[in-house]
């Protein structure tokens, strides 16, 4: 499921869109955000949960409305033609009889009633899931061993999906749009170890989530309470990085994920080759800058040079060197290059050298000079635990994350290796020649 925030975080997408077109309020979003789930549920169990969800969210907008008639009604805005504000008619018979119930009580009853329905439904579904999972478990992969479950967990657009569909080399569902993914889906993986593992893909969060909708969604993200290991993506291009970070944790605290499993879980900086790019960007601009900054200097140096007498020159030359020293280190001090005659080459062969290179990267793609030339905040911001990062579209660092993964997943001891061991298997009768004659027979 989606946990959709209410602020900018629904970005471009065409649902905010269509939001502010609306102009509804904050609260309606909520139930636009359920009426898409519903609308790409494809389990069962989705399809469940979003109408319970949905069931929810009316009762809890249940409210008293003037109808179009303009009589006063109960029931969420829109819906009032559906009801009427009467009671119904008295019951019983005889002297028993006595005031029917209000529509409001006759609807709040029919949706407990379909609440309670849905919600054993759900709990049936639940149930097969488990039982599917604990198999999972026991019978393990190829070489006798349990299949481990590494949830990717993250905001909703985080690229979860294209990831999981590049380690796995399969072929999910991604879009750059809200509820791409609404049931989580499970795909195999071999771990350099030559392990295999269940790699879940999981319904994106966001926040400002109705506590009731966690609830009905419990279910979804039952895969996540239950996985091994989990994998945290983040879109490392989003301006709201550290926002989204504490979103997707908190869903992981309502949620019931253990404290332990959040400490030990990995964390993913995806989609660093749209940062790659900017730095290309930055790195030509800083390049360009510092050209231009050259020849405004050498044409400064020359004519003051020029200025001088000519047993001076050599002494000059001398005191312009130096002055041009002094500005390169002075140009150190701010990170901006300026240069003298000698430093056009020299400072083109520094760039190119890897300690530039890192210094330059030191200020990308959140350096000061370039959060005043975009007004972006970032990543450099957010103190993080380590991070490793990847580009689920170029496929830069999966073969990393597919190591840590293993790494982690081999030191957990909660994952219990199942052996092969001849009293592990299940009986049978020992199959000789002659019994194999007398089957023949
Ligand atoms: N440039 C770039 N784009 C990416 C990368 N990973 C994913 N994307 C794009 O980001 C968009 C969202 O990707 P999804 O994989 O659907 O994201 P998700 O986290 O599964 O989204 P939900 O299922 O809605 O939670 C898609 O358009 C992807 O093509 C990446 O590493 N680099
Ligand atoms: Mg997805």
């Amino acid at each position: 499921m989606q946990f959709l925030s209410t602020r900018f975080c629904l970005g471009s997408s065409s649902a905010i869109w269509r939001l502010v077109a609306l102009g509804k309020p904050v609260l309606d979003r909520v139930g636009l955000i359920i009426e898409i789930f519903h609308a790409h549920a494809e389990t069962k169990e989705a399809k469940l949960q979003s109408e319970l969800a949905a069931l929810m969210y009316k009762r809890s907008r249940l409210v008293r409305v003037r109808g179009p008639s303009g009589r006063l009604t109960f029931g969420a805005s829109g819906e009032a033609e559906v009801v009427s504000a009467r009671g119904r008619g008295s019951g019983g018979r005889g002297f028993i009889s006595g005031a029917g119930e209000t529509e409001l009580q006759l609807q709040r009853r029919r949706i407990h009633e379909r609440r309670n329905h849905l919600r054993s439904q759900i709990e049936e579904v639940r149930r097969t899931r488990s039982l599917q999972r604990h198999a999972r478990r026991r019978h393990g992969g190829s070489q006798g061993q349990s299949l481990a479950t590494v949830a990717i967990v993250g905001y909703t657009n985080a690229g979860k999906s294209t990831l999981v569909s590049a380690l796995s080399e399969t072929d999910l569902y991604c879009d750059d749009r809200l509820f791409a993914t609404v049931d989580p889906r499970l795909r195999s993986v071999v771990l350099p170890s030559g392990r295999k593992a269940l790699l879940s893909d999981t319904v994106g969060f966001i926040s400002d989530l109705p506590v009731q909708l966690v609830e009905a969604f419990h279910a979804t993200l039952e895969e996540v309470v239950e996985a091994d290991l989990l994998v945290h993506v983040l879109d490392s291009s989003a301006p709201n990085l550290d926002e989204q970070r504490s979103t997707v944790l908190q869903v992981l605290q309502q949620i019931g994920v253990s404290q332990e499993k959040i400490e030990n879980m990995i964390e993913v900086w995806n989609k660093i080759d749209l940062l790659d790019k900017n730095i290309g960007d930055y790195e030509t601009l800083n390049q360009d800058e510092y050209l231009s900054e050259v020849e405004e200097e050498e044409n400064l140096d020359e004519d003051e040079c020029q200025l001088e007498g000519e047993g001076e020159e050599n002494l000059e030359e001398d005191e312009c060197l130096t002055g041009g020293e002094a500005r390169e280190s002075e140009g150190e001090g701010d990170g901006s290059f300026s240069g003298d005659k000698l430093t056009q080459g020299k400072i083109m062969s520094e760039l190119s050298s890897e300690e530039d290179m890192e210094s330059i990267e030191d200020q990308h793609p959140y350096s000061h000079k370039q959060q005043e030339m975009t007004g972006m905040t970032g990543p450099c911001e957010v103190k993080s635990a380590e991070h490793l990062e990847t580009s689920a579209v170029t496929g830069v660092g999966l073969q990393e994350l597919l190591t840590l993964i293993d790494e982690k997943l081999s030191t957990q001891s909660s994952i219990v290796t199942r052996s092969l061991g001849p009293l592990d298997r299940k009986w049978r009768p020992t199959y000789t020649a002659d019994t194999a004659k007398e089957a023949g027979e």
